[in-house]
């Protein structure tokens, strides 16, 4: 049995650049992951078999794990029979790409343990054809992420900062928020180029990024509004990451905040960069 640790990212700003043909939307954010992990026990078995702790996530051929090692069957020609649980323990629809993570943690392990039939290209363009979080997860550090997601630029910059995440125990649908995405909300390229000096002071890059999809989904979600009132009560700078439903701060919380959180039973963790 192998035990994997598939972490979960952060979007520092969003915006979208425009409405795809494809229906789908060219984004503009900057992601990092962060030290909130899934766990994923791996051990060879007869068939390919995939199972969670959470109930809400779909076993099998459902799962986003399942879909990515038959992709990669069907990409290599290789069989690959495993059975593989996966530990949730990032919230699932709160924005921190837990499924996404977990099928880019799978992809590295099978095709590391096949002496990687594929290259680093060659999986981003696999994952990118499962889910548009997964190519970020191939990649470390602050990475500046557009197109649909499968345009990834390294930047070369790594925050260590303390970050704490709140999930307000409500899940945000990130196909439901983009179908809300209206023609008077996207932002031009060129009024992007700003956030790009930014970047070297993550504290500064706080201060100055707005998330779209944020935007729509505070509206829709009471909820993620009070979270976000509750926290610049307090004098934090919070953001939404993704879609929602989780609203983070960098920096540590203090007692207040766990305070606050028991009492409205939102999920507080306390992680870093990484
Ligand atoms: C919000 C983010 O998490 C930001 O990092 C991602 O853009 C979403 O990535 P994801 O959850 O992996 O999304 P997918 O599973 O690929 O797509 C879910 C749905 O979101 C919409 N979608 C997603 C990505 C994108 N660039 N444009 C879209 O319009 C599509 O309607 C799609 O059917
Ligand atoms: N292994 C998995 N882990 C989590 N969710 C999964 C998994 N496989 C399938 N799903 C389904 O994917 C959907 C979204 O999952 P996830 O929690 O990754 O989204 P998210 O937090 O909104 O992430 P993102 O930031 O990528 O939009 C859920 O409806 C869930 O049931």
């Amino acid at each position: 049995m192998e035990i994997l640790l598939s972490p979960a990212k952060i979007n520092l700003g969003l915006w979208i650049t425009e409405k795809r043909p494809d229906g789908y939307h060219n984004i503009y954010t900057y992601m990092h992951k962060v030290s909130l992990y899934d766990r994923i026990f791996v051990k060879p078995s007869p068939i390919l078999k995939v199972s969670s702790s959470n109930p809400s996530v779909p076993e099998g051929k459902e799962n986003i794990v399942y879909k990515a090692v038959k992709e990669f069957e069907n990409y290599t020609g290789l069989e690959v029979n495993l059975e593989i649980f996966i530990e949730k323990n990032i919230p699932v629809g709160a924005g921190l790409g837990g499924g996404s993570s977990n099928a880019a943690t799978i992809l590295k392990y099978i095709n590391d343990k096949f002496g990687k039939p594929l290259s680093e290209e060659e999986l981003i363009k696999l994952g990118a054809s499962i889910g548009s979080d997964i190519p970020f997860f191939f990649k470390e550090g602050l990475v500046k992420v557009t197109g649909k997601g499968d345009i990834l630029e390294d930047t070369d910059i790594k925050y260590e900062n303390p970050v704490f995440i709140i999930y307000p125990n409500i899940p945000s649908d990130t196909k439901d928020i983009y179908s809300k995405v209206d023609y008077k909300m996207l932002t031009k390229l060129e009024d992007l180029a700003k956030i790009d000096s930014l970047i070297f002071d993550v504290n500064k890059l706080v201060e100055n990024i707005e998330n779209t999809l944020g935007i729509i989904a505070k509206e829709h979600i009471g909820t993620i509004r009070e979270v976000l009132n509750t926290v610049e009560y307090l004098g934090y700078i919070g953001n939404i990451t993704g879609s929602g439903s989780a609203v983070y701060v960098i920096g540590e919380p203090g007692n207040e905040v766990d305070i606050i959180c028991k009492a409205k039973n939102w999920k507080l963790f306390k992680v870093k960069f990484i």
